[in-house]
């Protein structure tokens, strides 16, 4: 198994391409199986969970073909995806798939909606929580579906199709809302989703469906309609700049001190993020070229946050901020609302000499100038980089362990990151 090597205390300087968005990719693929016409997504990221999706698709008889190199005339731009769903041939989702990324469910609304069958694994629980699928089920019944859970698969069937209904989810979700949508978009009449999830990236994927022929309004804020057609078209789609990623290098900037530019971002992607930096003391100014990032010399500021669906503190920036604020001149409380267990980093960062008491959802943590080098080991996505942004700081080395889970979500991270003067190498098993 690969591992990252750190070595510490070094500034950043210089320019970081920002990704497109992988919580947009995924589900954009996934729309991909809505229409019999090609679909075209840009500025894709190269990650293993992109990489697994496309087996995932295949698997139902996709066919993808890559454009784009690594090494072309622009090696920092996203891979162009063909996605071609012409032909389904297998509306079943295995469990050995499903249930190494959690997006993969999401199969199940374009399959019931196309097909009028679909056979999905559960794709059970992870570290950050227990993370049920109560909300898609209840949205795919709201326009007919008929759900039956059979050893460990969900059966979904609308043999007429699905029709129009009212979907009213009793908490703001994400991936429901996606399920939702695509769902929608293909049923007879309309369908009204209420607390609809805000998230930039439903938007993203609202727009790439009105692009393939849907009629969607009010993506973006809690009300959706939707008009259902009886098919889509292919369309050409361009996946928007991840937010995490550049919530992540900004605070590993703000963590080291420098002045790197976060090419590519978009600022008003992660406005509640980013006041919670200059808050911090962070110096942060939103150009045409992306979002540049300062800190010189003055140190970081204590804060108090608590991570809500978009447009709050998105909870994929959590163990990142937490890593920050180990630095922080005083004591910082951040509480985590979204998932019961995302805090499997908090023992992880007390390696490096970090003092974070936790309490219930509520973590506080008091600051110390001095974090020293470590072995540590990743144990979700974001938790890891939380790790890799705690050794930039950290005098001496520090080894991550389980890397594979920073290949999610993370497109060449230790070479974005050694390009602006970390000390930072993969060590490939
Ligand atoms: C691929 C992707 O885009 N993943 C993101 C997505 O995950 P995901 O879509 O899985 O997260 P949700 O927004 O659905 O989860 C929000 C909350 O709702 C609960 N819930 C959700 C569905 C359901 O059927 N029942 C239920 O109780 C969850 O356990 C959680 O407590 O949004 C999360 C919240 O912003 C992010 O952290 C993830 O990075
Ligand atoms: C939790 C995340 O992803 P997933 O929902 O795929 O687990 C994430 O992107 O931080």
């Amino acid at each position: 198994m690969d591992k990252i090597r750190i070595v510490g205390g070094q500034a950043l300087t210089g320019i970081i391409p920002i990704s497109g968005a992988k919580n947009a990719a995924l589900p954009l693929m996934i729309a991909g199986l809505l229409s019999e016409e090609t679909l075209v997504l840009e500025n894709v990221p190269r990650l293993a969970d992109v990489a697994l999706l496309q087996r995932i698709l295949g698997n139902h008889g996709v066919d993808i073909t890559t454009h784009g190199k690594r090494n072309g005339d622009d090696p920092h731009a996203g891979q162009t995806l063909e996605i071609d769903a012409r032909v389904i041939v297998d509306t079943t989702a295995p469990y050995d798939l499903v249930s190494r990324m959690r997006a993969s469910f999401w199969v199940i609304a374009p399959l019931i909606a196309r097909m009028g069958v679909a056979k999905v694994s559960l794709p059970g629980g992870c570290a950050i929580g227990t993370r049920p699928v109560d909300f898609h089920l209840d949205a795919l019944r709201a326009l007919g579906a008929e759900i039956e859970i059979d050893a460990g698969y969900v059966l979904a069937k609308a043999p007429k199709g699905l029709r129009g209904g009212r979907i009213v989810f009793p908490k703001v979700s994400v991936g429901a809302t996606h399920t939702a949508l695509m769902a929608a978009s293909l049923a007879d009449g309309e369908t009204i989703i209420e607390n609809a999830a805000r998230e930039p990236e439903i938007v993203d994927v609202a727009d790439c469906l009105v692009k393939m022929g849907a009629r969607i309004s009010g993506a973006g804020s809690s009300t959706i309609h939707i008009l259902g057609v009886p098919r889509l078209k292919g369309a050409r789609h361009a996946v928007l700049p991840d937010r995490i990623e550049t919530g992540t290098y900004a605070m590993a900037t703000a963590m080291v001190g420098g002045d790197v530019m976060l090419s590519g971002a978009r600022a008003d992607l992660l406005d509640n993020a980013l006041d919670i930096l200059r808050q911090a003391g962070v110096e942060i100014d939103a150009t045409n070229e992306g979002i540049r990032v300062r800190r010189n010399g003055a140190g970081i500021l204590p804060v108090e946050v608590s991570t809500a669906p978009y447009p709050g503190f998105p909870t994929d920036l959590q163990a990142q901020l937490m890593a920050l604020m180990t630095r922080a001149r005083g004591r910082s409380r951040i509480t985590e609302t979204i998932f019961e267990n995302r805090f499997m980093h908090v023992q992880e960062l007390a390696r490096f000499g970090a003092r974070i008491h936790l309490d219930g959802d509520t973590a506080t943590i008091e600051g110390r100038e001095r974090l020293t080098g470590a072995p540590v080991m990743a144990t979700d996505l974001r938790a890891s980089v939380s790790l890799v942004i705690a050794g930039l700081a950290a005098e001496g080395e520090t080894m991550v362990q389980r890397v594979y889970h920073l290949d999610r979500g993370f497109e060449r991270l230790e070479e974005k990151l050694s390009r602006c003067g970390a000390v930072i190498e993969r060590i490939s098993a």
